[in-house]
């Protein structure tokens, strides 16, 4: 891997990922861009390129489908430049469970989820051989809220988080960094694909000052960034309750309150 390592990045045509790779960019890192849009990945390399004089190859592949994902996951595997992967690429679906239809729940399940684990999978063993890297996953807070009535897309954001303190505690010790990035509403195009008008919302994000506070994040090596959050002690509080739990989830009869008395 190069002293500065290229960085894959899917959902690269715009928004969040596009954000990523602009700072990326200006750090110096060569970048790979995945998404479906190839008209806006080249302009948004060529000014990148004009910039900051960085290498940047586009990858075009839709994440849902099996032969794209297999492209970009052999990039992954083959590549040894390539020393930091960002998980961005997502969607959400408007509409309550009710009304959704399995089809889209199952598509975005897909590229949530499932196009995660598969593009960890493909760079982590490389990764953690050479012990250095880092995977950057984008969740959600929505992830962390049932409340904010996203069910299948928050059920993926959770997975996120998940996944990601999974693979930190799997992957830590070898040397490969794990961050996942919880945003709150933030101003890009995801609102329309729900059918919202983020214009008409209040507490909404701009995509920079998103991108530039995980980047601190990123800096600092924490383990989970929530930018919208103010009060960092409350997630540590929350983790810190679960981690507390731990030691008493596991035993062989079950709890005084379920057993029967008859
Ligand atoms: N904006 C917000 O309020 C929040 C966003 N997030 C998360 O941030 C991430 C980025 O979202 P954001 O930038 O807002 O959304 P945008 O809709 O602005 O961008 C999504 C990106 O993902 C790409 N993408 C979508 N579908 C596919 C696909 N099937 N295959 C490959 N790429 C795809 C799009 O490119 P193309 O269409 O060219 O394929 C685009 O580059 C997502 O994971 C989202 O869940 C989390 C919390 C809040
Ligand atoms: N992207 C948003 C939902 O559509 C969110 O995670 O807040």
């Amino acid at each position: 891997m190069s002293e500065i390592p290229a960085v894959l990045i899917t959902g690269a045509s715009t928004g969040i990922g596009a954000t990523y790779a602009d700072r990326f960019a200006r750090r110096g890192h060569d970048l790979v861009l995945v998404a479906r849009d190839v008209v806006r990945m080249e302009a948004l390399a060529n000014r990148l390129r004009q910039e900051t004089g960085v290498a940047i190859d586009i990858l075009p592949a839709d994440l849902t489908k099996a032969e794209d994902l297999a492209k970009v996951e052999t990039r992954l595997r083959d590549d040894t430049r390539i020393g930091i992967l960002v998980n961005n690429a997502g969607t959400a679906i408007g509409k309550s469970f009710v009304e959704q239809s399995v089809d889209d729940m199952t598509r975005l399940i897909a590229l949530n989820a499932t196009a995660l684990v598969r593009l960890s999978s493909a760079i982590a063993p490389r990764l953690a051989n050479a012990r250095e890297g880092a995977i950057i996953n984008i969740g959600s807070v929505v992830g962390l809220a049932p409340e904010f009535g996203m069910t299948v897309y928050g059920a993926t954001k959770a997975f996120v988080l998940f996944l990601s303190q999974g693979l930190a505690h799997e992957l830590g010790s070898k040397g490969v960094y794990i961050q996942a990035v919880l945003p709150a509403t933030t101003r890009t195009e995801i609102w329309d694909h729900v059918g919202a008008d983020v214009n008409a919302m209040s507490n909404v994000m701009e995509v920079g000052d998103l991108v530039d506070a995980a980047l601190v994040g990123l800096d600092r090596r924490e383990p989970v960034t929530i930018p919208p959050l103010h009060d960092g002690g409350q997630w540590d509080r929350v983790d810190g309750a679960r981690k507390s739990m731990l030691g008493n989830l596991v035993n062989a009869l079950p709890a005084e309150r379920y057993r029967t008395t008859a």
